[in-house]
């Protein structure tokens, strides 16, 4: 199958996802293009489509809002998987749930919705963002968990597989 891995990443975090979602697929054997969201010009040429976005204050960051507005029509057609990259569930923190990502996802229909822990590398942001950060008590860490990223894609590959 041909698939789309798409998302918007602020600071590399959720790109890795990403990337990391991608190559799992790709040794299932499929062919996969991993493109920005903003760049993405068609999902005509994809069977399948990926997107996920890190999270910002509640949100899905803007650049993958539009990839969902731009292609709503089309993503009808696709089978489509959505994972968002946040600190829901980062320990001692008590965030805001990454999964209320307001109405961005509500109009696709996805097969599988995931939330995975994210990055937050004070060193990589500016000082609003710091600030911000601080105030919405975002802990310090790397809380990605890899093997939790490569499950979920075989998770997409086995669907795959049973359709075929
Ligand atoms: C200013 C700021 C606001 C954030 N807001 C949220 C939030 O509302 N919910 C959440 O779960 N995570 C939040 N986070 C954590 C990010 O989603 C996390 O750091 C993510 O891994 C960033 O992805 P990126 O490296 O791809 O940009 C926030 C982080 C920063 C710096």
């Amino acid at each position: 199958m041909h698939i789309l891995v798409t998302a918007a990443s602020k600071h590399g975090s959720a790109h890795e996802i990403a990337e990391a979602i991608a190559h799992r697929l790709e040794d299932a054997g499929h062919s996969v293009d991993v493109v920005a969201p903003a760049a993405v010009e068609s999902v005509d040429p994809y069977d399948v489509v990926v997107c996920g976005s890190a999270v910002y204050i509640l949100q899905w960051m803007d650049e993958a809002k539009s990839f969902l507005e731009r292609f709503a029509e089309q993503l009808k057609t696709k089978r489509v998987w959505a994972f968002s990259v946040g600190m829901n569930g980062v320990p001692k923190h008590a965030p805001q749930d990454p999964t209320r990502i307001g109405p961005a996802l509500t109009h696709v229909l996805a097969i599988d919705k995931h939330t995975f822990a994210g990055r937050y590398k004070p060193s990589l942001l500016s000082l609003r963002e710091r600030s911000v950060a601080r105030l919405a008590g975002v802990v310090e860490g790397d809380f990605r968990d890899w093997s939790e990223v490569e499950a979920w894609a075989d998770s997409i590959a086995a669907e795959l597989s049973d359709k075929d």
